[in-house]
């Protein structure tokens, strides 16, 4: 059974690699079995690279059942499996990500409004908001955890943490992949937007 996880987290694993999205080893991925133990990426590991010690079995609470450093935030992966029915659960640092989290940090969130990928979110209707929560960046990560709690509200989600990165869970990993690209599409849109009603502001 953890051989099938292993494989299926070397999977998302690889595709986000393809995009470079583990710059200088930050992000880390988690994946649930069927007995509530967990696959998380090894800490601090160059992400590119898929070798035997890439992952590390955990118990539910995040304890490694081998002998491999597991990642540093998995108490983050252990909340989030632990309060929904998550599956698959994905912490990535992009400009992007940090950027927004930055200017829209002060509010506590950022919204998203008739953009048609919210839809990814489930949001179909005309008047639908995608409310993304940002949290604060604390360096104790158990306190980090304990503010990413009041935020886990569904079997799939997303919350941003301050000059920090994303973390997004979903009900497989096809669903958290989504959800992810999704979420950096609105991102980027977001900040592209920002500069060029900036740029024609000062033009006229
Ligand atoms: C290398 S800086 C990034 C880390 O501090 C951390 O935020 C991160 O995302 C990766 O930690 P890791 O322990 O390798 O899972
Ligand atoms: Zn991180």
């Amino acid at each position: 059974m953890t051989e099938e996880l292993r494989n299926n987290l070397a999977i998302v694993k690889e595709r986000l690699a393809a995009r470079c999205l583990f710059p200088g080893t930050s992000g880390n991925l988690g994946i649930r079995n069927a007995d509530n133990t967990l696959i998380v990426t090894t800490s601090g590991v160059d992400k590119y690279i898929t070798n035997e010690q890439s992952f590390v079995h955990v118990t539910a609470e995040g304890k490694p059942l081998e002998n491999l450093k597991p990642s540093f935030e998995t108490p983050l992966h252990v909340e989030i499996f632990r309060r929904s029915k998550a599956r698959t659960s994905l912490h990535i640092h992009t400009i992007s990500n940090n950027v927004i989290s930055e200017i829209y940090g002060d509010m506590g969130k950022i919204e998203f409004r008739k953009q048609e990928l919210i839809k990814a979110f489930d949001l179909w209707c005309e008047d639908d908001v995608l409310t993304v929560p940002i949290i604060a960046n604390p360096n104790d990560i158990n306190q980090l955890a304990q503010l990413l709690i009041p935020h886990i509200q569904n079997d799939y989600g997303i919350v941003l943490i301050r000059n920090h990165g994303v973390n997004v869970w979903g009900r497989t990993s096809a669903e958290a992949l989504k959800l992810f690209e999704a979420a950096e599409f609105l991102f980027e849109y977001q900040l592209q937007l920002n500069a060029a009603k900036y740029y024609l502001k000062g033009a006229n």
